[in-house]
């Protein structure tokens, strides 16, 4: 491995300024390309960081990455070294994290180290923000659990109160678990806004929205079950005002949420935050007095399960009960009836018409159920972002990891990557906690420059969409957008600012196009003049000049450097599928706060006054391949991204996205944590979101869009435990993606799955059998930590996850990042105190970019369970819908999220041939499925019966194929008696 480091005026493609003095890193970034106004400029001086994995040593055997990192390594200079050490791997400061690494061990942390709870308020309670916990509030928290200790489970909790609990049964009135006899239920929603004296929030009532549905009431439009209250408890009277829901159709007929919430008596669960519930004080008519309380708007859902309209499911059940009966008729009637001059064809078409009836029986089982649900990112918003009150605060929300796969230069153009690349450095979420990596499999230069000039270009465009808020944020579709471009538009210097962005983004533009021909020239330059040089040593060695010097046609960088992946040529050692690792941080992590100019710079081409200038952290990597080593495709670029990325930024969550798949709506990133971070969250392993495409015929001819996929079938899986993963758009949950199981599951055993046993997996005994099967999340407990110990060593053996000690060491970590918040959390999950990941991302060091090039060389999955179990599933060239059967056997659930304003759009191939064989690649990985231990037919209990047959459907549905073409060729025949044959 090589770490090359240059001081090459002006020409390097990135330059990266650091301050190596304190926390605050300035990120320069000047266009690879020399312009006048920046080679003039003082800073103009460049240096390069770029380490690359460099073929493995001879001695160095398979398996031997213990000695991987060890000598590898040219030496940096001293200050520049330095620069790289002031950056550490993410480790937010949690009590785990102490727990792992002895690094941090503060003399204060020693002081209080026997109380875990302690030490949970020292390190990560932050106070200020708007719903983040005080210190006092996590002390209350802590005595609330000792009374829980010591009080015996059938008095009533509330000091000095030693009254039996009335209501005998084993329920508690409010959710947290407190334990409250009814006279001081009633004394507390009298006098004191009905908030719980456990959890200080307003009482929710237990079991209200537990494991089946539980991160949402259904709310279905007919039945207005909406509201769990209960309507005469303790006297208290709740007007009810529901029938209003009926009329909270939008024009278009959708459900409006915000009016239905607004204007009814409709409440999330308990306590709104706009109507002081009735009963709750003292007083008549006008009992204002009490305020209302906007901090129960905590207690809102993220998101919420809207059922079909029975308008529309029922007709749709009662038709295929009627097709049903219609088929079962026809067919007897087949049967009864052979034609006797011809028995052979009758038989032929018979079973081709059984078969329709049964794949089309399959198709339609699954559809049965189907839902729709809707987020709330005000809810979100309030619940993890810094407030009015405190702008400055840190967010809440956890890290996620973008990873986009390019694999083909030529094939995928790179305009269309550095696109969607500039899509997601300005998406809406906290800078910090975004990192971008793109994956290239083709190891090509024209990739990687393309991605510097994006990174480049990315300081413009992205304060120029934050300032206006521009949708979408991929300059080649919005610029081509057509209608009004001042739509919505109020800040005067719009106009002038568009103008000039357009400007760059066109020179942008011929820039990248030229990437590949600027490259090739200068390459020839510096292959002609390497040839001279050669050519002169040659002579001075005494050979003669009309000799002919051997001199490997190389690929040259910006830089003056040979580049260490493919090279046009396809030289040994660097041509596609043999060539070094490489990782290049192109942007470094943003700081913490938000940076704002001060003074508008007239050379500026926007004044970003006012608006946030930093960037995500941006990567680029690919992958070490060698001849001798299969890459298994997407898949395998994937897990070499999933691990570099657990060393560089260690997000808790994943997004997928394929190079020609952008972000068209910024909230997506948003919406899709809704979801995850809601009640029962932590039981969904993805959250898919639809491929949707542009730049297809009005009419579609080949498909492209399939609707019926994305809009029918995929909402109804998500009724039955969640949707499919189909590849790109898609979040994952990261600890998921490492082949642990869910904190809890449910089995479904006899006949139809009808019968269910619910479980907890965390707090299952160790004494199971089939460990094989079975990877129990090695939960670190604030509470027994020589437990917890033994139970992490034993998951997170060598041999599951490879030799790296940061990789291993980073999963307790990212599973910390992935829990619920503490009052959230659900039954056999752990929680985290609320404003826990509000910290500032520790900077990346020097070794932690030695191991992420260990990590993504060829032998590192050697013997390792990588692609059996953990990560993206090998095998099959449909690796997605394998990965998440994986998941889905294992307990986990998914989440369909069709937003308004699509989350991603893509290109779909508009040629005949492509898209035959894209179909054709499909169908193959489906029969790859069906004839591996993939097939649903040896589902675990964990798949619902219906959702066990939807995946059996799609290993399938090829062989439909064989009738379709028997029926096909049989028809050619007038004479032929399967002329009949009904037409699905
Ligand atoms: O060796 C490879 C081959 C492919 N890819 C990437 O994988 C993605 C998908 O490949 P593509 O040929 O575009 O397949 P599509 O049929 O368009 O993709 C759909 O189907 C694939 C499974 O067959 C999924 O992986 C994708 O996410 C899904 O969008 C692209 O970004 C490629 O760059 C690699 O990174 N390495
Ligand atoms: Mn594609």
């Amino acid at each position: 491995m090589v770490v090359t480091d240059h001081n090459s005026p002006s020409s390097s493609p990135v330059r990266i300024t650091v301050s190596s003095s304190g926390a605050f890193r300035n990120v320069g970034l000047t266009s690879p390309v020399r312009r006048a106004s920046i080679s003039n400029s003082p800073l103009s001086g460049g240096e390069i960081k770029r380490l690359s994995g460099g073929r493995r040593g001879s001695g160095n055997g398979v398996g031997g990455g213990g000695g991987g990192g060890g000598g590898r390594y040219l030496s940096m200079s001293k200050e520049e070294g330095d620069e790289y050490v002031a950056y550490t791997v993410q480790i937010p400061p949690t009590p785990e994290h102490h727990f792992m690494s002895n690094s941090l061990t503060s003399p204060e942390y020693a002081k209080v180290h026997g109380n875990p709870n302690e030490n949970r308020i020292k390190d990560t309670v932050f106070t200020g923000g708007f719903n983040s916990e005080t210190r006092a509030h996590a002390r209350r928290m802590k005595s609330v659990e000792e009374m829980v200790a010591s009080k015996s489970k059938l008095l009533c909790q509330v000091d000095g109160c030693d009254e039996k609990l009335l209501d005998k049964s084993s329920k508690s009135q409010c959710e947290c678990g407190f334990r409250i006899c009814n006279e001081c239920y009633m004394d507390y929603c009298s006098s004191r806004a009905g908030v719980c004296p456990g959890c200080k929030e307003p009482f929710r009532e237990a079991g209200e929205e537990e494991d089946e549905d539980d991160y949402q009431p259904i709310m279905s439009e007919e039945k207005d079950t909406v509201n769990p209250l209960r309507k005469n408890r303790g006297g208290i009277k709740l007007e009810n005002n529901f029938s209003l829901v009926r009329s909270f159709k939008a024009p278009n007929q959708e459900f409006d949420h915000t009016r239905w919430l607004f204007e009814t008596n409709g409440t999330y669960g308990f306590g709104n935050a706009v109507w002081p519930r009735e009963g709750c004080h003292r007083g008549g008519a006008d009992n204002y007095e009490t305020q209302p309380m906007f901090n129960d708007r905590r207690n809102r859902p993220l998101t919420r399960k809207v059922g079909i309209s029975a308008a529309i499911i029922s007709p749709y059940r009662l038709l295929i009960v009627f097709r049903l009966v219609a088929l079962t008729l026809f067919l007897t009637w087949r049967i009864m009836h052979p034609n006797q001059e011809a028995v052979w064809l009758w038989l032929m078409s018979v079973i081709c018409e059984v078969w329709f009836a049964f794949s089309w029986l399959l198709d339609q089982l699954p559809k049965l159920c189907p839902v729709t649900r809707s987020t709330d990112l005000s809810v979100l918003k309030e619940r993890f972002e810094p407030t009015t009150n405190n702008p400055k605060g840190l967010s809440d929300l956890p890290g996620i990891d973008i990873f986009v796969s390019t694999a083909d230069a030529d094939k995928e153009p790179p305009l269309v990557t550095a696109n969607t690349i500039l899509s997601i450095l300005a998406v809406d979420y906290p800078v910090d906690k975004v990192a971008c990596y793109l994956s290239d499999d083709g190891g090509s230069l024209v990739t990687f420059e393309a991605l510097a000039e994006a990174a480049s270009f990315a300081s413009t465009w992205v304060p120029f969409c934050r300032k206006h808020e521009i949708e979408p944020r991929n300059p080649e579709a919005y610029f081509s957008q057509k209608g009004d471009p001042l739509k919505n538009k109020r800040r005067v210097d719009f106009v002038r600012e568009r103008r000039r962005v357009k400007r760059e983004y066109d020179e942008f533009k011929v820039r990248i196009n030229a990437l590949p021909e600027t490259i090739r020239r200068r390459s020839d330059a510096c292959n002609a003049r390497e040839e001279l040089i050669a050519k002169k040593k040659q002579m001075e060695l005494g050979g003669s000049s009309s000799e002919s010097v051997k001199v490997p046609k190389a690929t040259w960088m910006s830089d003056g450097n040979t580049w260490h992946g493919t090279w046009f040529s396809g030289e040994e050692d660097h041509s596609r599928g043999n060539h070094a690792g490489i990782i290049q941080l192109m942007l470094v992590p943003p700081g913490p706060e938000c940076t704002y100019k001060t003074e508008n710079d007239p050379e500026d081409l926007i004044d970003s006054r006012n608006v946030d200038t930093r960037l995500p952290m941006l990567v680029y990597v690919s992958r070490e391949k060698r001849p001798e080593f299969d890459h298994n495709k997407k898949a395998g670029a994937m897990n070499a991204l999933v691990r570099a990325s657990a060393i560089m930024s260690n997000g808790s969550f994943i997004l997928n996205l394929d190079c020609d798949h952008y972000i068209y709506n910024s909230l997506a990133l948003k919406e899709g944590m809704c979801f995850m971070l809601d009640r029962g969250g932590d039981k969904i392993c993805y959250v898919q979101f639809p491929q949707r495409f542009e730049g297809i015929d009005p009419s579609d001819r080949y498909a492209n869009h399939n609707t019926v996929f994305f809009d029918v079938s995929m909402r109804a899986l998500d009724g039955l435990q969640g949707p499919m993963y189909v590849g790109t758009g898609c979040i994952f949950r990261r600890i998921a993606l490492y082949g642990f199981s869910p904190p809890r599951a449910t089995e479904h055993h006899g006949w139809f799955g009808g019968k269910k046993i619910k479980f907890s997996l965390r707090r299952m005994k160790k004494n199971k059998s089939d460990d094989d099967a079975e990877m129990i999340l090695p939960i670190v407990d604030d509470r027994n930590n020589s437990e917890a110990d033994d139970e992490l060593k034993q998951a997170l053996i060598p041999e599951r996850f490879g030799d790296s000690t940061y990789l291993i060491d980073s999963i307790a970590v990212a599973e910390f990042g992935g829990r619920l918040i503490h009052e959230l959390r659900g039954k056999g999950s752990h929680g985290r105190p609320s404003g826990s990941l509000a910290v500032q991302r520790e900077p990346i060091d020097r070794a932690a970019i030695e191991e992420a090039i260990k990590v993504v060389t060829c032998f590192y999955e050697d013997k390792t369970e990588w692609g059996k179990r953990v990560g993206w599933i090998y095998g099959s060239i449909t690796e997605d819908v394998v990965t998440g059967y994986r998941m889905h056997n294992r307990g986990w659930r998914s989440v369909y999220c069709v937003t308004k304003r699509d989350a991603f759009r893509g290109t779909a191939p508009i040629n005949l041939t492509d898209r035959l064989i894209q179909v054709l690649r499909w169908a193959t990985g489906s029969v790859e499925i069906f004839f591996s231990r993939n097939n649903a037919l040896f589902a675990s209990r964990r798949m619902k019966f219906l959702q066990r047959i939807a995946y059996f459907n799609v290993g399938m549905y090829p062989f439909t194929s064989i009738s379709y073409w028997h029926t096909a060729s049989s028809r050619r025949s007038p004479s032929s008696p399967a002329n009949s044959s009904f037409n699905l």
